[in-house]
């Protein structure tokens, strides 16, 4: 099978999976959105992403529920916020056959094990997104930035499905790379959502006053260090100078609100389990403690329950 010939289901498509799938689909293949609230609106409307490389507008667009007959794909991209894991494995049974590739873009730590646990014949592979995209409204994306997509496989059977997921995202103007170690790719990614996620919603701030103020970036500093440790203890080192040009990259980045400060103000839940208390979780396993990632997910679970349910 080529990479053009590849099928897509986009399972949430919201700020990451409305880009990625409507880049997919302008490139010619096929692809499926489940949508939850959207859905009747891009029935109706189709799906609009505003974006540097180009505004995309596609009407009609193959748009489901959850609950619908859905047709198979070759591929399933997991596109839901981590919150919604407790269903995921249910929302994917029916949409994993035998051969389906399961392609997961969220962030946070341990999603792979899991979903190989769930589905232990089928091909599990993670896309690693830097990606800037917000939802703005109903069947509407705006990209604002960046788009790379690190893969790296869970398993042999993942990997084998590398080289045509990094075609289809290519050829659909996607940056990409392959990350041989899905572990040390997961913990390079919590180096940067660990402290600018959380400290975004306990600082009230964008990533440019962050990086601008003295004690907001040391904060910052101190948080990328502890997440350094955590992924030494895991058998997952960083490259010298890595979180040196983390910084870097943060400090060019436009101005920008984490997905997880966005979710703070709209009052959603927050991705606190899977960015933080898994990390937590399998370093503890190895008798190594991150106070200070510690503190920061104490003050992020208080913030959330706060936010959502009125005072604690
Ligand atoms: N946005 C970004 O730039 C980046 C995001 N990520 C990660 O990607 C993941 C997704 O984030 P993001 O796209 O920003 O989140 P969004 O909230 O924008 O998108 C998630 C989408 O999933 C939909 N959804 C929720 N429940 C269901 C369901 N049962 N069936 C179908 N759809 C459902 C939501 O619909 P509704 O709102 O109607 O419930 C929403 O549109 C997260 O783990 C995030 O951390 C990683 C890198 C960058
Ligand atoms: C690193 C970044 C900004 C882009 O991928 C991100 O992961 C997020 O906003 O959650």
């Amino acid at each position: 099978m080529t990479s053009q010939t590849l099928s897509f289901t986009i399972l949430g498509t919201g700020a990451l999976g409305g880009f990625y799938g409507a880049r997919l689909l302008h490139h010619g293949f096929q692809v499926r959105f489940i949508a939850h609230s959207d859905a009747d609106y891009m029935r109706q409307h189709g799906l609009r992403v505003d974006s540097p490389l180009g505004d995309l507008h596609h009407f009609p667009v193959d748009v489901y529920r959850a609950s619908d007959e859905i047709p198979q794909s070759d591929v399933v991209c997991v596109a839901l916020k981590t919150t919604q894991n407790h269903q995921l494995v249910d929302l994917l049974r029916p949409l994993v056959r035998p051969g389906t590739v399961i392609l997961n873009f969220q962030n946070g730590l341990t999603m792979e094990e899991a979903l190989s646990e769930a589905f232990p014949d089928s091909p599990v592979v993670a896309g690693l997104c830097f990606l800037c995209s917000n939802k703005l409204g109903p069947g509407h994306i705006a990209h604002l930035d960046y788009g790379l997509v690190s893969f790296a496989p869970q398993d042999a059977r993942g990997q084998a499905w590398v080289p045509r997921l990094m075609d289809a995202f290519a050829s659909s103007g996607v940056k990409v790379e392959r990350f041989p170690s899905l572990l040390k790719a997961r913990w390079r990614k919590l180096a940067w959502n660990i402290p600018f996620n959380g400290l975004s919603v306990v600082l009230d701030a964008n990533t440019d006053s962050i990086m601008r103020d003295p004690d907001a970036r040391a904060l910052a500093e101190q948080l990328m260090a502890e997440v350094a440790l955590g992924a030494a203890a895991c058998g997952a080192p960083f490259d010298a100078g890595f979180t040196a040009k983390l910084l870097e990259v943060t400090e060019a980045m436009t101005p920008y609100a984490p997905s997880m400060r966005l979710d703070y103000l709209a009052k959603r839940a927050l991705e606190i389990e899977f960015m933080y208390d898994r990390p937590l979780r399998e370093v503890a396993k190895l008798g190594v403690r991150l106070p200070a990632v510690e503190a920061i997910a104490r003050q992020l679970h208080f913030l959330d329950r706060r936010n959502r349910q009125g005072d604690t």
